[in-house]
């Protein structure tokens, strides 16, 4: 393969799972392109590749930066992706999500671009009737978020119909940890995931941590999750390209780790792992919240020879601490020692 057809554009390259990705596709021979507003992305982030800033939401932008660096194909996060935000505001979670995924798919039907690695969620599936979930477990969403990218998923099957763009969503579950090298991380503001709060809560940068409802149907009454390493989500971004290099069509897969921890002993894993206390509050149960999301990802396993490495709940836990603690000693991280020039811009 020429150089050239190894360019990926990588929109929401600057947040957290898009950045891990970039890092995957440059260790493994890929020359990705980050396209990011810096809505909730960081300069610093970027550091695999060069930075576009630009909003998926506005085309000419788009065209610019694929008319500039020529992609052979897209990975797609840019999102709004915070699932209580979108029962609140469903406006901004439709227009961001779904008319931004609609702006790239159609520049890459107008500009020949036939392949696709698209961010999508466990949330489809709303509250499954069994678990764990599979590819076939019906996709029912319960909130705006997971209702926005399964019209995605739909958009990019009809495209793949009619213009043969070749597309793979991939269904994360709970992605948590950072890079094991400590280089990039998780940085969100607001953040209102589960672990880097609990974190913030036993160092003292938050008073506590606010258990959303004690009083599901599961067996400490917490809600129960499927964290799956944010850098085996990035493993699975680069296999799932290279499946798209030797075959055609629209497919899906799960990326998790098959288990389900409870918010309560994913505290207990913080605690644990940090030797701290966690201060806890109880609160009421957050709005668009399923009891429990576990994923079967047998057909990732099987069909994109995908395997998590960083698979238990303390390791994932240990390599967020470490970011977390890179963090309080260095809060500029330093990376904007690496100049971005003028010509990535
Ligand atoms: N974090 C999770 O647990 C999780 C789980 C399932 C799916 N996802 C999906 O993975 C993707 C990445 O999630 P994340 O946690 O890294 O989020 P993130 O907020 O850290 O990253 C999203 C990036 O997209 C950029 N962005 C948002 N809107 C944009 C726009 N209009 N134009 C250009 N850039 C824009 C942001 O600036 C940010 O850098 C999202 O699509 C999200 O829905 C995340
Ligand atoms: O302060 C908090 C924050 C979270 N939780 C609970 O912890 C669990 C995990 O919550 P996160 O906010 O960390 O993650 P979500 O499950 O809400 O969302 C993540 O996974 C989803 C799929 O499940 C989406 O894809 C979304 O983009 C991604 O952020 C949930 O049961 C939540 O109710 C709390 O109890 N207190």
């Amino acid at each position: 393969m020429r150089s050239a057809d190894r360019t990926v554009l990588v929109t929401g390259g600057a947040g957290y799972i898009g950045s891990h990705a970039c890092k995957a596709l440059a260790q493994a021979g890929y020359a990705p392109v980050t396209f990011d507003n810096l809505s909730y992305g960081h300069q610093w982030a970027v550091k695999w590749g060069p930075l576009v800033i630009g909003d998926i939401l506005d085309r000419a932008s788009l065209d610019a930066a694929i008319d500039r660096y020529r992609p052979s194909a897209v990975m797609h996060f840019a999102a709004c992706a915070y699932v209580g935000e979108s029962v609140a505001d469903p406006g901004k979670y439709f227009r961001n999500n779904v008319c931004g995924s609609l702006n790239i798919i159609e520049a890459m039907r107008d500009h020949g671009i036939r392949s696709i690695v698209f961010s999508s969620t466990c949330a489809t599936y709303g509250i499954p009737e069994s678990l764990p979930i599979t590819e076939e477990t019906p996709q029912r969403p319960i909130n705006p978020y997971g209702a926005s990218k399964l019209m995605v998923e739909r958009i990019l099957q009809d495209f793949g119909t009619a213009h043969r763009i070749n597309s793979i969503a991939l269904r994360y579950f709970n992605a948590a940890g950072a890079d094991p090298e400590n280089e990039i991380g998780e940085d969100h503001d607001p953040e209102t995931h589960l672990i880097p709060l609990a974190l913030d809560a036993c160092s003292g940068k938050r008073s506590s941590v606010t258990l959303f409802g004690s009083n599901y149907d599961t067996d400490d009454g917490t809600c129960v999750r499927d964290y799956i390493h944010v850098s085996d989500l990035a493993d699975a971004h680069v296999k799932a390209l290279q499946a798209l290099e030797r075959s055609t069509g629209s497919s899906a897969y799960n990326l998790g780790n098959g288990w389900g921890f409870s918010v309560r002993q994913v505290i207990d894993t913080v605690e644990s792992v940090t030797r701290r206390r966690v201060p806890v509050a109880i609160g009421a149960r957050r709005a668009g919240d399923p009891p429990a999301l576990i994923s079967d990802a047998t057909r990732a396993r099987e069909e994109l020879l995908w395997k998590p490495r960083i698979s238990s709940l303390s390791d994932i836990v240990q390599t967020a601490w470490a970011w977390h603690e890179r963090q309080q000693l260095d809060p500029m991280r330093g990376h904007f020692a690496r100049p971005v020039a003028g010509s990535w811009r």
